[in-house]
């Protein structure tokens, strides 16, 4: 059954205590402790940098060179929620967000956007420090007059996405944690961080993560041997 045209008004929501956990941990970290691979891919990158958002997907899918999705999209949403918006098929420059959905982003609490499609305004999200990760900046207008979907399952930043899926998003990119996956990905994650907060004095005290992961069994492993000696051209 076809989802196209689907306008679905609620979403099953993660609890906003592990949506708070997730947000305490890089989108690195949580990468490395998942379960699929549903990194976006690294085009999708932040306006504003040194931010770190966490929220329940609200997903919105954009018919080529509209919009109106995304507006419906937006006015769905609650306090905390990320809107995903993106293209139904090939990606168009027609902007996905403006200053206009950045006030009502802001008025609405949400938590930030992830826009699989270009941006503009961006003087306006600047200012603001609204928290918008998008593929591209273009002023071309869009048009308002079809719904590719609402709150049905999307395709952004090449990973899908289901509508109440945790999305958390960084300089280092945006990660999507399935809901049903998402109490596994936390313990592994905290665990993870927790490991490395104990390393960080070893580095800051001069040791290498050579050293302390023992990295040199590779190159025992392959018999590499480290030559004791200084590069000379002469004796090559
Ligand atoms: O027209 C749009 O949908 C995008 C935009 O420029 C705004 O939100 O200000
Ligand atoms: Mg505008």
């Amino acid at each position: 059954m076809s989802n196209f045209g689907k306008i679905y008004s609620q979403i099953e929501r993660a609890n906003p205590s592990l949506i708070a956990q997730f947000k305490e941990l890089g989108v690195s970290t949580i990468y490395e402790s998942m379960v699929e691979e549903t990194l976006m891919d690294p085009s999708i990158t932040p306006i504003c940098k040194g931010q770190i958002i966490a929220g329940s997907a609200v997903t919105a899918i954009n018919t080529p060179g509209d919009n109106l999705s995304m507006h419906l999209g937006l006015s769905l949403t609650q306090p905390g929620d990320i809107l995903v918006t993106a293209f139904l098929g090939t990606h168009s420059y027609n902007a996905l967000w403006g200053e206009m959905a950045t006030l009502a982003g802001i008025g609405r609490k949400i938590s930030g956007v992830i826009a699989d499609g270009a941006v503009r305004d961006v003087k306006a999200i600047l200012d603001n420090q609204f928290p918008v990760w998008a593929k591209s900046i273009s002023s071309k207008t869009s048009s308002v007059e079809k719904i590719g979907g609402i709150n049905v399952p999307a395709v952004c930043g090449g990973v899908l996405v289901n509508p109440g899926d945790i999305i958390v998003a960084d300089d280092d990119g945006a990660v999507v944690i399935p809901l049903e996956q998402a109490e596994e990905v936390l313990q592994k994650a905290q665990k993870r961080a927790e490991r490395e907060k104990e390393i960080k004095g070893l580095l800051l005290q001069g040791k290498t993560p050579y050293e302390i992961f023992n990295m040199g069994i590779a190159l025992e492993k392959n018999e590499i041997p480290i030559i004791n000696d200084k590069y000379d051209s002469r004796k090559v």
